[in-house]
């Protein structure tokens, strides 16, 4: 595509197509987008992270990330939607407009390069990094197992060969690491939305822990507002609530940190769909998926705007 409104968002991409999408958009709005990269996967290739701003200097900011979980294509496929929508919106929707005049948005599509471009070589249904495990034939660390927080405690396992390993400590890995990094230098960030594919859910501090977020009533009551205002675009149903509670244990978890870290307003989606495809979400659902998804990322971000 020549530019990113003949882009084809009605379709999944490649690696290398979301990369050259990415400075196309910092190319077509040079005082509106730019890309930070903020580290570097086991494998050498580039942590980029989309920063939408229209001023100011270290504004509060709002972080969203995609495809944590390589595999959980319909959320990288949705980011690109996402990216075109602000620059599309900004001016336009009043909404989004208030936001972005008084706050950051940071995006990483391809939050997992290596494990993304796995799925499409070798291993369609690779969850984790790629780096190989010392002593094990099985590579790769799961990412949203991997933070330093209840880091190793039940919900995550010691096992190399396991979809849910934690890695050897916590922050090993440098496609989590350089998260971590960014968030501590930033020190602004209001609000942190990490998105998964599939369950239909939406979920908030804590995975490791039985024990409620301090500000359980208020992350409820946002992700209820939020969940309804999807609903509303296609009837899409999504259950909510702490991690813990709605899915399953999970330690060591990305939101579960960001929560600890301060960042009150620290969220997972679980997109589409509930098992009918799973993993495997036809592309004509990619479009349907972001636009009712954007409805609840609105809410999240006026919520924490305003607050
Ligand atoms: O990837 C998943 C499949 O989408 C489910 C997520 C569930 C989860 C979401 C947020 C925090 C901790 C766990 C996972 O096991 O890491
Ligand atoms: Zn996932």
């Amino acid at each position: 595509p020549r530019n990113t409104d003949s882009f084809d968002y009605a379709n999944y991409h490649t690696l290398a197509e979301i990369y050259s999408f990415q400075d196309m958009l910092v190319a077509e709005n040079p005082n509106f987008v730019s890309k930070i990269v903020i580290g570097q996967s086991y494998e050498g290739r580039p942590l980029n992270v989309l920063k939408f701003s229209t001023g100011g200097s270290n504004r509060p900011a709002i972080w969203v990330d995609t495809g944590i979980h390589s595999r959980e294509w319909v959320t990288q496929a949705s980011a690109l939607w996402f990216a075109k929508k602000i620059v599309t919106d900004y001016g336009k929707d009043p909404a989004l407009t208030a936001i972005l005049d008084n706050m950051d948005i940071f995006l990483e599509i391809a939050t997992n390069p290596d494990g993304y471009y796995f799925t499409h070589t070798s291993n369609r249904m690779w969850r984790k990094t790629r780096k190989p495990n010392p002593g094990s034939t099985c590579y790769g660390v799961d990412p949203n197992r991997n933070w330093n927080s209840g880091f190793g405690e039940p919900g995550s396992s010691s096992n190399p060969c396991s979809e849910t390993y934690r890695g050897t400590s916590p922050h090993s890995e440098s496609e989590v690491k350089s998260i971590v990094d960014f968030v501590q230098s930033h020190r602004n960030i209001k609000a942190f939305i990490s998105i998964h594919s599939y369950s239909q859910m939406l979920l908030y501090p804590y995975g490791y822990t039985t024990a409620p977020a301090k500000d359980q009533a208020e992350l409820h009551s946002v992700a209820q507002k939020a969940i309804t205002d999807l609903a509303s675009l296609y009837g899409t149903r999504y259950q909510y609530g702490s991690i813990i509670n709605v899915i399953y244990q999970a330690s060591g978890n990305t939101v579960d940190w960001t929560y600890e870290q301060g960042i009150k307003y620290s969220y997972t989606f679980e997109l589409r769909d509930t098992g009918a495809y799973g993993f495997l979400l036809p592309a004509r659902q990619i479009i349907p998926t972001a636009e009712e998804t954007w409805l609840a990322l609105m809410v999240i971000m006026d919520h924490t705007y305003k607050n």
